[in-house]
């Protein structure tokens, strides 16, 4: 790489035999990749010996370069690379990137140097060992892989993802960065808006998202303690993994109209449970699944581990198969009635209380998903020479991004806002005021991302609905942020949520 070549010399290499050409001030010897080449032969034959520099940056994402850095024979004499490679765990340059509170210039009242330090962590671990898997995994459909899982058991993340809590304490994270006590829900949001920068929508609900809503439930409502402890070891060290199975084909939301039954053997000591799920993330691979049933009286909720009465088959969804999600069977399996969380016929509230943190979690998602598409589309209107043109010297384009940025700025505020006040809540308190507005968020965070998965996919074109190249961010997101619509409480039955919660505080008098 140390050579140097000077531009007559790399015009020179313009022939069938050898095939050069300059991007960045670097020199590419393409000769052997020429057939290999996804945009076929024809256009480097074109570009052999001049500057493609322009072409390249028209057609290709920065990755590309990285990926074939082989390829790359020398610089150009007298000349500097001027292309910024971004190093793992940096900061975006690009306007409206990163959340505001992460850019040089402004400040923020909620954030202290705990939570910057956990964010340049998790950057850093979500740059070297998250993206690269969740790429390949999106795309194979596979699942993730025990490493990676026992990698992240091992940072604490594993443990993080629960939230805020004891299960923190006593814990170094990522080497130390922070104490687990100083975990509160603002470190939270950061973690979940760290983690889905990964861009992929299947494998980061494959990357145990399922334990993030059911394990919580079994630490607060399972009463046997030793059993709790046990099954919560083996989870958060990453040996065992678990789900939520609740929706079923006959109801979704409709925890009244479940199906599946467990009922009590005659000595009371086990439940037998029949019926099936669907829809259940991760249950393709886990080991325990939180499973809503109806019970003599109600609705109760059990643990039940795998075993052979408990039959999962994938289910495919438009996101990829990396989220393990599944339909699953239980055919009269038998459940110690010490697995019963909370209550008989009393699960209704085992549930519900699992709802707040899980809802939050998702619109830390899916606003930072936004504003990676906002970073996407600011690169290529930047980078797209159209008529002449860069892309955003139209003013039409520029509108469209000036809507997005205004949808993600404000979202943005807007979850911070209530991540600050989660902090400064006891879970009771939350339960008591904050359902509505976390509903009310997720609704309005998600109507903002089908807009900005609309304006986005228009700025990209052809691009905007292929799954690799320059648009595959665009394209991936356009098919899959309904997810965050309909899961967790789908956007009509959070708004309403919101209003029907807020009435209940309507003061009596006439205003
Ligand atoms: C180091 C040099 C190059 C490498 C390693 C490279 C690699 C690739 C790769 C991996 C793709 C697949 C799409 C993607 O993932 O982005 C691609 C597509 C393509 N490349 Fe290249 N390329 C190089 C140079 C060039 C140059 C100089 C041109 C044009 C003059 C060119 C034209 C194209 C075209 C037209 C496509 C198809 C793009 C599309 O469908 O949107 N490539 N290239």
């Amino acid at each position: 790489m140390s050579k140097t070549f000077t531009r007559a010399e790399v015009a020179q290499h313009n022939t069938e035999d050898s095939v050069w050409c300059i991007i960045d001030h670097r020199v590419y010897d393409l000769t052997d990749f020429i057939d290999a080449h996804p945009g076929g032969s024809v256009v480097l034959n074109q570009v052999a010996g001049t500057d493609a520099t322009v072409d390249f940056y028209n057609l290709h994402r920065q990755e590309v370069i990285e990926k074939y850095k082989d390829l790359c024979i020398g610089t150009v004499a007298g000349e500097t690379p001027e292309i910024v490679t971004p190093e793992p765990g940096s900061l975006s340059q690009v306007p409206y990137a990163e959340p505001l509170w992460l850019r040089p210039q402004f400040k923020s009242p909620y954030f202290n140097d705990s939570h910057r330090r956990l964010q340049k962590a998790l950057r850093e671990f979500t740059d070297r060992y998250i993206t690269p898997e969740a790429q390949e995994k999106e795309k194979d459909g596979t699942y993730i892989s025990q490493e990676l899982i026992d990698r992240m058991a091992d940072a604490g993340i594993l443990a993080m993802r629960l939230g805020p809590g004891k299960h923190l304490h006593g814990r170094k994270l990522l080497g130390g960065v922070i104490d687990g006590k100083e975990f509160d829900y603002l470190h939270d949001m950061v973690l979940s808006q760290e983690l889905v920068r990964s861009n992929a929508r299947g494998f980061q609900d494959g990357n145990m998202a399922g334990m993030c809503i059911s394990l919580t439930a079994v630490q607060q409502w399972l009463r046997n303690e030793p059993l709790r402890q046990k099954i919560t070891d083996e989870v958060l060290s990453g040996k065992k993994k678990m789900c939520l199975a609740v929706t079923e084909a006959f109801a979704g939301s409709d925890v009244a109209g479940l199906r599946t039954t467990a009922k009590k053997t005659p000595d009371g000591k086990h439940f037998i449970v029949n019926g099936t799920k669907k829809w259940i993330t991760n249950g393709m691979f886990c080991d325990y699944f939180v499973t809503g049933c109806r019970t003599e009286k109600g609705f109760s909720v059990l643990l039940i581990p795998r075993d052979e009465g408990v039959e999962t088959k994938q289910i495919k969804t438009s996101y990829s198969t990396a989220a393990a999600t599944a339909f699953v069977q239980f055919e009269n399996v038998k459940v110690p009635v010490e697995n019963l969380l909370g209550e008989e016929d009393k699960g209704f509230i085992v549930i519900m209380s699992n709802f707040n943190h899980e809802r939050f979690m998702m619109c830390c998602s899916v606003v930072r998903m936004c504003m990676t598409v906002v970073e996407e589309c600011m690169k290529w209107c930047n980078q797209r020479i159209v008529f002449g043109k860069k892309l955003i010297e139209q003013p039409v384009m520029r509108q469209k991004l000036a809507r997005m940025i205004s949808l993600c700025e404000s979202n943005q505020a807007w979850l911070e806002s209530i991540a600050y006040q989660m902090c400064n809540m006891t879970y009771a308190q939350q339960s008591a005021n904050l359902g509505g507005p976390i509903g009310l968020l997720k609704s309005h965070a998600t109507r903002s991302a089908q807009e900005i998965a609309d304006l986005a996919t228009n700025i990209f074109g052809g691009r905007g609905l292929t799954q690799s190249g320059m648009g595959k961010v665009i394209e991936m997101f356009h098919r899959t942020y309904k997810f965050d619509a309909i899961l967790g409480g789908t956007e009509e039955i959070l708004a309403d949520l919101g209003v029907r919660q807020a009435m209940k505080k309507f003061p009596k008098a006439m205003l």
